[in-house]
């Protein structure tokens, strides 16, 4: 959507063995500036492990991967000063105040602060973009789960990232929390310069955020492109519902319009109750994983 082009994330051949397990078997995908990409998967398919190696906290076993132009596992402090990470969540300073640990927080970031891009961010309007101005002098151990989580948020907002992480952002978020959360990244990414790549189970949230949707099944990517566009790729198909004579009718395809068209055309006044649900992303994705699962299978058992 809001894109300008310069390449942020470039990830190629990506491998991850913990002992010897074969996590990632060639994770290849890129991101530019101002997109904002979800990554989706099952539990355990890989998705911390491949977000981590992409903010240097761990070591990968081969592949290429480059970070706002650096290798991760040789990131500086000034390249590690551009990044945003919000990690499952933060436990420590509980005697803290919320607005007393950004502002020192941000202090870490004052020396890469640039003409373009002034760091940190300011308290009070961080406070106000994620929603905690009235918590601003609480301790932290005294916030529930979701306040504790939106200062997760902040805390990765704070430096004001090129590229921000997100890991599973809105788990535990009230639906009022977690609609306010969409609307602070959707303005991020209005700005287009914050690309944003987040991981989440929550299928809507995927659709509704990212401009682009990768899954990662079986060790690889399988999926990647608009949540549209993976829809088509899939033989997962629209029903369409309808009444004619009094008479209710029921009918899958992967063409709705035009089956609705042909419809109209054949019998005009006669039809009523008209209801079309299209293949929804939760059937893509259970199909893609799926196939993705069914692939690794069959290469292990090859092998
Ligand atoms: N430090 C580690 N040592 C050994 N195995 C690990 C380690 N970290 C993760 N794993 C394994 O690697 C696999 C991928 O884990 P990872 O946490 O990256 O998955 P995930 O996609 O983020 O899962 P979830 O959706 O459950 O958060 C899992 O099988 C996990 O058990």
């Amino acid at each position: 959507m809001a894109t300008s082009g310069e390449i942020v994330l470039d990830v190629e051949g990506l491998r991850m063995r913990y002992g010897t397990t074969d996590v990632l078997h060639g994770v290849t995908f890129g991101a530019r500036q101002g997109e904002v990409l979800a990554l989706l998967g099952p539990n355990g398919a890989g998705k911390t492990t491949t977000i981590e190696i992409m903010e240097g906290f761990r070591a990968r076993s081969a592949g290429r991967v480059r970070v706002l132009g650096t290798d991760p596992a040789h990131g500086t402090e000034q390249w590690r000063a551009r990044l945003g990470v919000v990690l499952q969540s933060w436990r420590d300073h509980g005697r803290w105040r919320v607005r007393e640990l950004l502002a020192h927080l941000g202090t870490y970031y004052a020396p890469y602060s640039t003409d373009a891009i002034r760091r940190p961010w300011d308290t009070g309007e961080l406070l106000e973009a994620v929603g905690l101005s009235e918590h601003a002098d609480r301790k932290i151990r005294t916030l529930s789960g979701g306040q504790r989580r939106r200062l997760d948020v902040a805390i990765g907002l704070v430096g004001r990232p090129e590229l921000l992480f997100l890991d599973e952002p809105t788990a535990g978020f009230d639906p009022e929390a977690r609609h306010e959360f969409h609307g602070l990244v959707q303005r991020l990414a209005d700005d287009r310069e914050t690309t944003v790549l987040l991981t989440t189970h929550d299928l809507d949230e995927a659709d509704k955020l990212a401009d682009r949707i990768l899954i990662l099944a079986g060790g690889r990517i399988v999926a990647d492109g608009p949540a549209d566009d993976l829809a088509r790729r899939t033989t997962a198909a629209d029903e369409v519902r309808w009444t004619r004579d009094g008479r209710n009718f029921v009918t899958s395809t992967p063409g709705s319009t035009a089956f609705v068209r042909g419809l109209f055309h054949a019998y005009g006044e006669e039809i009523s109750g008209l209801e079309v649900r299209r293949a929804s992303l939760e059937d893509t994705y259970l199909e893609l994983v799926r196939q993705g699962e069914a692939a690794a299978r069959e290469a292990k058992a090859a092998q």
